[in-house]
């Protein structure tokens, strides 16, 4: 109903503050982070994704990216550790992506941007009854952030981008069963934390972010696949190719970037 935000001149990021207030918030995200400036903290510890026993349900296009959904209705996959004082649960991860590869992520590192940015997003079920519950809580979401950068093919990426076809429109859906996302990790978990927000509308500032310094590696070719979506549905008129759907840095405030050992 009414006024959709998007990514364009006039619906995108800059224009999200008139119906999104909280836009010009005091968490919001993704930051430039700047490693030098990154607060080493002894007192965070590892994370720990336990995804084993994860059950992914579908992958569909929402009309912003391309999203795979989780059953989160036990702990069955959950990130722990780190800066969180409990468990929480994976929902669903969804990537965003340039048209070309030095732009695309949401997070830059000093001023450096990756060709995309994966996010997986867990919500605390142990405090809140409901995922809208504790998107709208200050610990209420875990998003952990993983860095894609151009080179040889992903060896498992494919199991996602063969899929892709299946859901080119905004609104399509299709089943997407025995997927575990631990197959798209880098292969160590240091990460830089800090409270930040929803990346897109509602923008909510209930993100707790876990971004991985390690990237990953996928092909142009492979990411080029992402732009074969569109924003767009099948019935309407203009082909609206999906790309570019990322929101840029936001101001840090008063905030701290803690970095893990
Ligand atoms: N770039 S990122 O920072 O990581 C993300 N940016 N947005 C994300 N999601 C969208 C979203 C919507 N809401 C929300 C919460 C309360 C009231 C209204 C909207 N919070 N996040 C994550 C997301 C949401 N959903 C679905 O949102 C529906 C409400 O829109 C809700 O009824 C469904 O139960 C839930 O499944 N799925 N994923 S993540
Ligand atoms: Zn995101």
């Amino acid at each position: 109903t009414g006024h959709h935000w998007g990514y364009g001149k006039e619906d995108g990021p800059s224009a999200w503050h008139r119906q999104y207030p909280v836009a010009k918030g005091n968490r919001q995200s993704p930051i430039d982070i700047i490693p030098d400036e990154a607060r080493r903290d002894s007192s965070l510890g590892p994370i720990f994704l336990k995804y084993d026993r994860c059950t992914s349900l579908n992958i569909s296009n929402n009309g912003h990216s391309v999203v795979v959904e989780f059953n989160d209705s036990d702990d069955r996959s959950v990130i722990q550790g780190g800066p969180l004082d409990n468990p929480y649960r994976l929902k669903q991860f969804h990537f965003h992506w340039g048209e070309k590869g030095c732009e695309g992520s949401e997070h830059t590192v000093a001023g450096i941007g990756y060709a995309s940015e994966l996010h997986l997003v867990h919500w605390n079920a142990v405090k809140y009854k409901t995922f809208e519950e504790a998107a709208t809580a200050p610990d209420g979401l875990a998003v952990l952030g993983i860095f894609l950068e151009l080179g040889d093919d992903h060896r498992w990426l494919h199991m996602i981008t063969d899929a892709l076809y299946m859901v080119k429109f905004k609104g399509s859906s299709t089943d997407f069963k025995g997927f575990n996302p631990k197959c798209l990790l880098p292969s160590n978990l240091h990460y830089w934390t800090y409270l930040g927000s929803l990346t897109t509308p509602p923008l909510h500032e209930s993100v707790i972010w876990i971004v991985l310094k390690e990237s990953i590696v996928v092909s142009d070719k492979q990411l080029g696949m992402f732009r074969l979506l569109q924003f767009s549905g099948e019935e309407d008129g203009q082909r609206m190719r999906m790309e570019n759907n990322f929101r840029p840095p936001q101001p840090l405030k008063e905030r701290l970037v803690r970095s893990s050992n």
